[in-house]
């Protein structure tokens, strides 16, 4: 995990890129883990795209494939280890947030039809997310757990960040890119997973995630352009009257 934050222009959009993130794993408390987060809304982020790197749970999933997040379970969250824990702060939101729906529908129909532009289909999935602690990786029976809960893929982030940003008012989508098959079954001959794998699976998707992104944030930048200019008459006339 690099550890960087780049900041620039992304199909002409302002972003903030966080190269790596933090972990609870490596040590970090939950708030801190999520702290980006609220940095980004102070600075006026308004949508959130998260990636992460997951195992499959689901065995019809292949490593490489994509899968845009419909739901997450943040088992940490549920067992105590959640970001909002704490004296509420009402600046970014309600202290009993809802999270029904934390991943926009809108942006995952326009996630599914640009990736279907860009040939992608093949790789594509939608599925549930489920946050673990790490660092370690799975037993077969945690894993046999977790996919008996409803969950497709696993891994160990995404879902606190993802919470943060709700409670903010921030819309989400999220990609979570499947770099190993998830083993079920007991003294299985597979090869167990390991760092370098989900390193290298990740590095060999890369490119098209970046493109599917970088996509995708441009046609959410003419979406804008068009809201604007439809908003500017309707300001311009506002305007008018107040001087009649
Ligand atoms: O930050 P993400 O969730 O993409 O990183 C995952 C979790 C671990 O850091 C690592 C496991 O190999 O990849
Ligand atoms: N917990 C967990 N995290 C991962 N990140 C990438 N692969 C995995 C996995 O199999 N399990």
């Amino acid at each position: 995990h690099a550890g960087n934050l780049v900041l620039g222009y992304l199909s002409g959009v302002p972003t903030v890129c966080m190269q790596g993130r933090l972990h609870f794993y490596e040590g970090h408390p939950a708030w801190l883990v999520t702290m980006p987060i609220r940095m980004m809304k102070l600075i006026g982020v308004e949508t959130l795209i998260v990636t992460n790197a997951s195992g499959g749970l689901n065995q019809d999933y292949n490593s490489g494939d994509i899968m845009v997040i419909k739901d997450h379970i943040n088992l940490t969250g549920l067992t105590g280890q959640h970001p909002l824990v704490g004296p509420n702060d009402e600046k970014f939101g309600p202290r009993f947030p809802a999270m029904t729906t934390p991943y926009d529908p809108e942006l995952r129909r326009l996630a599914q039809e640009t990736a279907k532009e860009l040939g992608f289909s093949g790789f594509m999935r939608e599925g549930v997310y489920v946050k673990v602690s790490g660092p370690s990786y799975e037993t077969p029976s945690e894993s046999r757990l977790l996919r008996k809960i409803g969950a497709d893929t696993v891994g160990m982030s995404t879902a606190p960040e993802v919470v943060v940003a709700i409670h903010a008012g921030m819309k989400v989508l999220g990609f979570s890119m499947v770099t190993n098959v998830v083993i079920l079954k007991q003294d299985s001959d597979k090869t167990p997973p390991t760092h370098q794998e989900v390193m290298d699976t990740a590095n060999k998707r890369a490119k098209d995630l970046q493109l599917l992104v970088k996509t995708i944030v441009g046609k959410l930048a003419s979406t804008l352009k068009a809201t604007e200019s439809a908003a500017t008459p309707a300001a311009a006339m506002l305007h008018k009257e107040k001087e009649n």
